[in-house]
């Protein structure tokens, strides 16, 4: 059977091990690549909160968002200005905006002063947005993980085979600011471009708005949209490599609409010393990786 369809499974089957909900999990997960998720445990009131929050981040003035601007900073906590990231060499610098909040550990511990455990950057305005971002940030995290599980017994592992490698999760959580597709645009420009994500599992909240297209293993592009309170699932290069290519990170991108968009993905990235590696082969280390992929797409952080 051709996969030409995006699976939407229930969060509640999937923490029950329902066999039919994880055999199309596995499906999604070494096929298409994708899949959506609705009656998990975030409260759709929490993602609409969130959601607001950014929006209204956004909406503020660029000279009020420089005061948080990653830039200044050798890390990437804090609001990227539209063109501060190039995810596709190919492809001109997304004309998104961003906001970048991490995982942060207590000072004493040995991997505190990594740049993936960078301190995070709060804005003064707007009212509410540090405990709107921080509120959803920690649910989300448990529902990663939560999937992730899911993941791991669909295919035909223990549930908790990755519990000990999110330790201390290099969790990336961004807002994706998508202005109206400028006037302007052309075929290199996207409001993100081309990409697979870097890590093992991203859980994406968006704001109903189309925009989001899959890459499909015959080459064409398969949009996909959830609701507020239902999220896309997709894989990261890292749960590729560990799987050995198992499950897929499918490329994905968007190219824009007229209308704005807002989404919010939670990258969900193990702890720094994790060995992503299968079995027998050469060692990856996940802070490696993870660094070298920063690197070569925020510019502010591109080599030379
Ligand atoms: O906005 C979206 O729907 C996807 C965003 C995305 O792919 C990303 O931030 O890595
Ligand atoms: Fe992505």
């Amino acid at each position: 059977m051709t996969q030409t369809d995006i699976p939407r499974l229930d969060a509640r089957a999937l923490a029950a091990r329902d066999p039919d909900t994880l055999a199309r999990l596995k499906e999604a997960a070494t096929g298409v690549g994708f899949f959506t998720v609705h009656d998990t445990a975030i409260p759709a009131p929490l993602v609409a909160r969130v959601l607001e929050a950014y929006r209204a981040f956004f909406a503020l003035p660029a000279s009020q968002k420089a005061a948080v601007d990653m830039a200044r900073t050798g890390s990437n906590r804090g609001w990227g200005a539209p063109g501060s990231e190039q995810v596709d060499p190919a492809a001109n610098p997304d004309y998104k905006q961003v906001f970048d909040v991490g995982y942060t550990l207590p000072p004493e511990d040995p991997l505190a002063k990594l740049s993936v455990y960078g301190p995070n950057q709060w804005p003064s305005e707007p009212e509410g947005f540090h405990e709107a971002v921080a509120a959803y940030y920690a649910r989300a995290l448990g529902t990663a993980m939560d999937i992730l599980r899911a993941v791991s017994a669909a295919i035909g592992r223990s549930p908790d085979a990755f519990d000990d490698a999110f330790d201390k999760p290099m969790a990336l959580l961004r807002g994706n600011y998508y202005p109206p597709r400028p006037a302007d645009a052309g075929p290199r420009d996207f409001g993100i471009a081309t990409h697979t994500d870097y890590g093992c599992l991203t859980l994406l909240a968006t704001d109903g708005t189309p925009g989001l297209e899959v890459r499909t293993r015959g080459g064409g592009w398969l949009p996909v949209t959830a609701p507020v309170g239902e999220f896309v699932i997709n894989f990261g290069e890292m749960l590729q490599i560990w799987t050995g290519g198992e499950i897929k990170a499918t490329p994905h991108r968007v190219k824009g609409t007229d209308a704005e968009r807002l989404s919010i993905p939670l990258f969900f990235n193990p702890t720094y010393d994790t060995n992503v590696a299968p079995p027998g082969a050469a060692p990856v280390l996940a802070g490696d990786h993870l660094a070298k992929r920063f690197a070569e797409t925020y510019v502010h952080l591109k080599a030379g």
